[in-house]
């Protein structure tokens, strides 16, 4: 091989790096003072970077990253000033939600939706474990996020369920899977690329090392082409870079009706002749979104003081 060469980044632990260079895959660590400016980040190369490498007697290490078209971030933790990268370069996202076992709060989904509308991946909902949930339960939640104008998709990896739709979706694409722990994420992976050896939370017979929980975001490039990036179980995601003044802007329902506030700056919290909460208490506007938007911009002020 020669001794300088591009590749994609698939794992990225902190210590070192799996990168992708023409089908093979190779440990690497990055040079010491490789840091990217202008980005505060715990993390400097992440899942999804293109990198420049240079093996040195055997030894591979990162010497230098491409810029990158986008990059999906969460706060480090929750009131903290750093930011973690989750992943780059993606073309688009799927949230899995589940309605029980485990019920994703409707926080954590429009958090994460407010993410990705704000760094412009296209998120698509993917309704998981259908099998458990209750039709009713069902028809709300697609009315909440369909009406927001979300495309939702119900699967049950488990019975195959929607499987087709979510490979045809994924075909290639490089996606960013994410999901709070236990909505199914490797499971349904597995069952787009049963050629993939991904952990689930299954008790390993054949090693009796029990559960074990990934810790570290890794990207699985899939047999029809495109790569799917499975995120470690997120519990939360804290938004950074996003204005008080500018998160109405990625709540697309939001974004429809504003125009039609008497004031130009609205907040649509107090003001008179929000056409915002009109539309809310007209029931247009779900009361469950309102809330997930009050509720960021009141965590955005703790996180200021
Ligand atoms: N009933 C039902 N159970 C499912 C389905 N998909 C996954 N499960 C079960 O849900 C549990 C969690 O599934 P995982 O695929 O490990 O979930 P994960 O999202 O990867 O979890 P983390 O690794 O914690 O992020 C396992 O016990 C699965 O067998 C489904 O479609 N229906
Ligand atoms: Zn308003």
């Amino acid at each position: 091989m020669e001794n300088r060469f591009t590749a994609t980044v698939v794992r990225a632990t902190g210590s070192w790096y799996d990168v992708l260079h023409d089908g093979v895959t190779l440990r690497c660590r990055i040079r010491g003072k490789l840091r990217l400016k202008g980005v505060r980040s715990t993390n400097p190369v992440v899942v999804g970077d293109e990198v420049v490498c240079e093996s040195e007697g055997g030894d591979c290490v990162i010497v230098d990253i491409e810029p990158r078209r986008n990059y999906v971030i969460r706060r480090a933790s929750n009131l903290s000033k750093e930011s973690h990268i989750i992943a780059a370069n993606v073309d688009q996202a799927l949230l899995m939600v589940t309605l029980r076992s485990p019920e994703t709060p409707k926080e954590f989904a429009d958090r994460f939706l407010v993410t990705c509308e704000a760094y412009k991946v296209p998120a698509t909902i993917l309704l998981s474990k259908i099998d458990l949930q209750d039709a009713e339960t069902v028809a709300g939640f697609r009315a909440v996020y369909e009406g927001a104008g979300y495309r939702v998709l119900e699967v049950s990896a488990k019975e195959g369920r929607g499987v087709e739709e979510v490979r045809e979706l994924l075909a290639g694409r490089t996606t960013l899977v994410s999901g709070n722990s236990g909505v199914g994420k490797s499971t349904l992976i597995q069952a787009i690329d049963p050629s993939l050896d991904i952990r689930t939370g299954e008790i390993s017979d054949s090693h009796h090392k029990g559960r074990h929980t990934t810790t570290f975001s890794t990207m699985y490039p899939l047999a029809e082409g495109g790569a799917v990036i499975d995120t470690p179980g997120i519990k939360g995601f804290g938004l950074l870079d996003i204005d008080d003044a500018e998160l109405w802007h990625y709540f697309p329902e939001m974004m429809r009706v504003a125009p039609g506030c008497r004031f130009y700056n609205c907040t649509h919290t107090h003001e008179p002749g929000c056409a915002v909460v009109e539309a809310v208490e007209a029931g247009e506007i779900a009361w469950s979104r309102y809330e997930s938007y009050l509720k960021i911009l009141d965590d955005d002020e703790k996180y200021r003081k």
